[in-house]
């Protein structure tokens, strides 16, 4: 499948004007492409109780699934500077769990992606319970 980065990337810029960040000042946003082509994106949504904070990733996978699940195949994340912003940990385990390990993942303009096995290598995921 061709994957249009600069289309993911300005998606994932426009999720971030969206989000809530009222607390730490960094607003963030995700974008993906899923496997039958649509793109799926979310936005940080933080809390008066600071650690319940939604990160991007999160309303990015669930706005995969309240439009029509499917699978991830290409992923981009932004700052508020758009530039481009690695997921943390918990998000990698989310986003793994829907992309895989092939799961692409933009490092900006000036790289080629990478792949969700080299952020989260010998992952823990669904097939570990079968
Ligand atoms: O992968 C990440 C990392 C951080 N944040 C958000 C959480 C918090 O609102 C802010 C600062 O950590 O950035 C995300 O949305 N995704
Ligand atoms: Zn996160």
């Amino acid at each position: 499948m061709e994957i249009d980065w600069p289309a993911l990337r300005t998606a994932a810029r426009e999720a971030m004007a969206r989000a809530y960040a009222p607390y730490s000042g960094f607003p963030v946003g995700a974008a993906a492409l899923a496997d039958d082509g649509r793109i799926v994106a979310g936005c940080n949504v933080e809390n008066a109780s600071y650690g319940l904070t939604l990160c991007a990733e999160c309303g990015l996978v669930s706005a995969l699934h309240a439009s029509g699940g499917g699978r991830l195949v290409a992923f981009a994340c932004v700052d508020g500077a758009g530039a481009a912003l690695m997921p943390c940990g918990r998000c990698r385990q989310l986003l793994f769990e829907f992309g895989g390990p092939g799961l692409l993942v933009d490092l900006g303009p000036d790289a080629e992606p990478t792949t969700m096995s080299d952020l989260l290598p010998r992952a823990f995921g669904p097939d570990n319970l079968s």
